[in-house]
Parts: C-alpha cells; sequence; structure tokens
C-alpha cells in the first residue's frame, strides 16, 4: 500500500513536535503547526519548522496529524483533532502508551485512525529552541497499534517515522511501557537520584567534577514536571525497576561497610553484571559531536562495503575526514555515519555525496 505525505500537521511544537516538523520540512512536507502557547508557536515558525496552522484556510485534511503534547493531554488532543477532521491519520508521541491508549478509548476517539507512536531520540532540554532536524536519525521509532488501527493509518506512521529518519519497531503497548521503564524512565529516575546527592556537595567536591559525573546525570536536566508525568503514567513498571536497582544498591553499601571477602565479591558482582548490561546496549547513540568540526550525516545500510565506499567517494570528493561516529543498532537495515569535517567542506561534499545516491541529513 503505498502512502505518500505531502501534508502533516504537528499540534504541540516543543522539542519533539518541532523536530519532526524540522524533519519533515528537509523532505519537502508542507508543515502546518499549533501550540496552545504563542511565542513557542511563533519560534517553531521561526525555526523553520512550518507555518501556524489555520483550519478556515486548510482545505482537504493533512496527510497525518502528529500530536507531541505531554503524555496527559494526548487523548483530548486527539479527541479535538478528530473531532475538526484535521487528518486522515493521527499518531502521538508520548513516551508511555498503555496509559495514552485508555485515555483515547475512554474519550471516544476514533481508533481506526490513530497509530499510538513514540520516536526513541530525545535530549534533555525542551521547547522548540533545542529542535533539531537530526533529533531520530537512525533511532526506533516505537509503533503500537491497538487492535482497531487500520493497515493504512499503520503505513502511513510507518512512513512517518522513516521521513524523520528513524526505523519504527511495532509493538503492543504494555510491551512498549515495560521496555521504555528499563531503558528510558528507571534510567532517567536513578540519574537524578545520584544527581540529587549534588545539592549537598560542597564546592570543592563539585569543582572536581569530572566527565563521569556529567555522562551519569546527563538526562537528570529533562523538565521534572514532564517526567514526573511520564513515570506517573508508568507507575508500575518503573516501580519494579527502581525496586531492583535500590536492592543492588541497599547490597552493595551493606558489603563495602562489611569490608570483609565476602563483601568485596558482592561489590565485584555487581560491577561485573553491570559491565555486561552495558555491553548489551546497542550502538553509542547520542554521543555528543566533536568541536569545530562540522558533521554530516549519511545513512549506511548494513551492508559489509558500505564503508569502504563511503570512505572512498568522499576521498574521491577530495575531503578529509577528520573523525567518523558511526550509530548501529544490530538487527536494524541502516545505520547512520556521523562524518566530521572542516565546515568550509560541508556544503560541497553533501552535495557530491547526494548526487551519487547517498541519503546526507544535513
Ligand atoms: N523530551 C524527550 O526526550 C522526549 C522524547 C520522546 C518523546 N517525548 C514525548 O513527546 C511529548 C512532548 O515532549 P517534549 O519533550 O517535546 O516537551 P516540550 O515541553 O518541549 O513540548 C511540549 C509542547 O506541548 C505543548 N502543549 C502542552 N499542552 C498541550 C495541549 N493540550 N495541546 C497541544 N499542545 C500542548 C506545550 O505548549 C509545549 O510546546 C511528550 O509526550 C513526551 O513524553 C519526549
Ligand atoms: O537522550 C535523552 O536525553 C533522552 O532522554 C531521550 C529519551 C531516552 O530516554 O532515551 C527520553 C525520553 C523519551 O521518551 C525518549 C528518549
Amino acid at each position: 500500500m503505498a502512502t505518500v505525505i505531502q501534508r502533516a500537521i504537528v499540534v504541540g511544537t516543543g522539542l519533539i513536535g518541532t523536530s519532526i516538523a524540522l524533519a519533515l520540512r528537509e523532505k519537502s512536507v508542507e508543515v502546518a503547526l499549533s501550540d496552545p502557547d504563542p511565542a513557542t508557536l511563533d519560534l517553531a515558525c521561526e525555526l523553520g519548522a512550518g507555518s501556524a496552522l489555520d483550519p478556515a484556510a486548510m482545505g482537504a485534511p493533512a496527510d497525518v496529524a502528529v500530536i507531541a503534547a505531554p503524555p496527559g493531554a494526548v487523548g483530548s488532543v486527539l479527541r479535538d483533532v478528530q473531532d475538526r477532521g484535521l487528518a486522515h491519520v493521527y499518531t502521538d508521541c508520548a513516551s508511555v502508551k498503555d496509559s495514552v491508549v485508555r485515555q483515547t478509548t475512554r474519550l471516544g476517539c476514533d481508533l481506526a485512525t490513530y497509530v499510538p507512536g513514540h520516536p526513541m531520540g530525545g535530549r534533555e532540554q525542551h521547547g522548540p529552541s533545542a529542535a533539531r532536524a537530526d533529533l531520530f536519525l537512525g533511532r526506533s521509532w516505537a509503533l503500537c497499534p491497538t487492535g482497531k488501527s487500520d493497515s493504512q493509518a499503520v503505513a502511513t506512521v510507518v512512513e512517518l517515522a522513516r521521513l524523520c529518519g528513524a526505523e519504527p519497531l511495532t509493538m503492543d503497548a504494555a510491551q512498549h511501557d515495560s521496555a521504555v521503564a528499563l531503558i528510558s524512565h528507571a534510567p532517567h529516575v536513578a540519574a537524578s537520584a545520584v544527581a540529587a546527592r549534588m545539592v549537598s556537595g560542597d564546592d570543592t567536591a563539585l569543582a572536581l567534577a569530572g566527565q563521569g559525573v556529567r555522562d551519569v546525570t546527563r538526562v537528570a536536566a529533562g523538565d521534572p514536571r514532564m517526567w514526573q508525568e511520564i513515570v506517573g503514567h508508568n507507575a508500575a513498571p518503573v516501580a519494579d525497576i527502581l525496586e531492583e536497582v535500590a536492592a543492588d544498591l541497599t547490597a552493595t553499601a551493606r558489603a563495602l561497610r562489611a569490608g570483609d571477602e565476602s563483601g568485596a565479591r558482592t561489590v565485584l558482582g555487581l560491577l561485573e553484571r553491570g559491565r555486561h548490561g552495558h555491553d548489551r546496549i546497542p550502538g553509542k547513540r547520542g554521543a555528543h559531536r566533536v568541536p569545530g568540526y562540522a558533521t554530516l550525516p549519511v545513512v549506511i545500510p548494513d551492508e559489509p562495503d558500505s564503508l569502504a565506499r563511503l570512505f572512498a567517494a568522499v576521498g574521491a570528493a577530495g575531503v578529509n575526514i577528520e573523525d567518523v561516529r558511526i550509530d548501529h543498532s544490530p538487527g536494524l537495515p541502516v545505520g547512520v555515519a556521523q562524518l566530521y569535517v572542516q565546515p568550509e567542506a560541508l556544503t560541497e561534499l553533501a552535495e557530491v555525496l547526494a548526487d551519487q545516491g547517498w541519503s546526507v541529513h544535513t
């Protein structure tokens, strides 16, 4: 079933909504934007994410409407946009899915045209000023169709994810929620618990802070109210993981106080399990860019000679690759090579590679 998204609506133009809109604009999709906060909407428009939604001037419904509002608002926003007939297909971006599906069902939304979604890209900042067109490049995008979502609607939202450079993964809402409790929500709370210790740390201790504590606590800089809402909507799965983390921490503290051989084995056991768990996390996505260079993200197929061909093409264009980072998850058919080049080489290299058929995301 071929679907081509030409016109989209984004409701909620914060970090996620504006990032999706920017990614769609790069693919020449016409985007109409809406947000209850006029300053937020103006900024998203000024950043080139689209133009303000004017329902009177809209004509035919858009191909897809994306709701990028906080989880607790998704049900009522969906009901409203469906009542106004703004699009043929609807999706949302909330970080939790089961409670959102229950809200939409309770509010009598049309579940045939709605496909719950969750793009797995984000940042610890919020609002349109933090948005980036490449936020979802090479990331997974969870789709949790309800039993009632129709197949054309699912195909449209798959296309939306791919237009943003992401790889759609279909699962049910409960499976999604326990997965994100493990890989996103509990880690966020644990990072906040570690970061909260810094409140009473003295200035000398904080002056010593290196990269370690910054890495462990980066996400704790996120919006506390948004995260309270996210973990509150996924309470039981998050609480389950946090209890396991707390048990490990309590056992480790006891073992350290005991200071005996058995205690040493307990500590080593946790550190070894931690390393093993870390090794199981695919790729190294979201690492910070190397300062001073421009980065050119290029999508690479998961084939033996892709990188060699890409490097050869860059060399033939006379450009030196200063550094490279490869974001790739085993099992996904594509990855993203981030090429670090001198800023003055960027535009021409992007054009040369695009002309040769590479999927380049400047
Ligand atoms: N921040 C992340 O890393 C991340 C990643 C993936 C998904 N999400 C999900 O995406 C959604 C948006 O998060 P964000 O980080 O962009 O937050 P944000 O605070 O940057 O943006 C949220 C926007 O929603 C608007 N909004 C609030 N109530 C609304 C309503 N009733 N109708 C329409 N718009 C409304 C706000 O004015 C704001 O502009 C949330 O559901 C969040 O769970 C966040
Ligand atoms: O990278 C970050 O800053 C994020 O917090 C992104 C992150 C995540 O935990 O991976 C956070 C919440 C989302 O719902 C999806 C992605």
